[in-house]
């Protein structure tokens, strides 16, 4: 994409849970990164998720710590603490006031996958949402890419490359023993296995894996 001289800085966000992170969610910023001409994306790493309240998830310092490790070889990535060190719930309206709060200049776009897309109208002030942000639904496999419902204008849809991974089934595997290798990042491979994260015969070895933090 050719910039004029001057323009906006343009910021990508991708928040989620990253528990852990995996291919995927790199995969489809590099692609939003590469159309969209985005100087840097932030991955932001959630809180306590409203959606997500009955689930186990992994402490926010190890999520974070492993979208750190994925991220850290591309000058345009970086990862932000702003979800997790904002007490309670995350909502993405306080993610993009945040973001805003400290990029008053920027013009932000925030990345999705079509799953998440398909929600963001029952997320908190979700009309509000589409000020602050313009919202980029991108190919999920298994699921339709569909801004049915959305302020046309401020969606935009893209297709990425099919990576059919999900932390559930990172997690899932982990569990079982089986390897995790060429789906989440060989650094983010070794974290898991560091700290005994997702495996239940490490819990005594390694009791803040196990912790419930949403
Ligand atoms: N394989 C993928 N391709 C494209 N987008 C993805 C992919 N995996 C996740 N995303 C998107 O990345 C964001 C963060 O996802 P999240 O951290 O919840 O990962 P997940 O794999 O869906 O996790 P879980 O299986 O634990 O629900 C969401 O917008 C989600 O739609
Ligand atoms: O703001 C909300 O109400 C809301 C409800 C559910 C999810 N979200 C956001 O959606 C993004 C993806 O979440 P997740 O848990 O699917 O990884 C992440 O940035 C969450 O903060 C936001």
């Amino acid at each position: 994409m050719v910039r004029p001289p001057h323009a906006r800085r343009r910021v990508g966000i991708m928040g989620g849970t990253f528990d852990p992170i995996h291919h995927g969610h790199l995969v489809a910023a590099s692609e939003v990164a590469d159309v969209f001409g985005l100087d840097e994306v932030l991955f932001v790493p959630t809180g306590a998720q409203p959606f997500k309240s009955e689930r186990r998830v992994a402490p926010a310092e190890h999520r974070y710590l492993m979208a750190v490790i994925a991220t850290a070889s591309n000058p345009r990535f970086s990862v932000s603490r702003v979800d997790i060190d904002r007490p309670g719930t995350t909502f993405t309206i306080d993610t993009l006031r945040d973001v805003r709060a400290s990029l008053p200049e920027a013009e932000l776009f925030f990345i999705t996958g079509a799953d998440a897309l398909g929600q963001i109208l029952t997320w908190k002030d979700a009309q509000e949402l589409f000020e602050l942000a313009h919202f980029i639904g991108v190919t999920r496999p298994g699921h339709s890419l569909d801004d049915e419902g959305l302020p046309s204008g401020d969606v935009s849809l893209l297709e990425v490359p099919a990576l059919a991974i999900s932390s559930t089934d990172c997690r899932a595997r982990v569990l079982a023993g089986k390897p995790v290798w060429y789906l989440v990042p060989d650094g983010v491979v070794q974290y898991i296995a560091k700290h005994g994260l997702y495996a239940p015969e490490h819990a005594d070895r390694a009791p803040e894996a196990q912790e419930v933090t949403a």
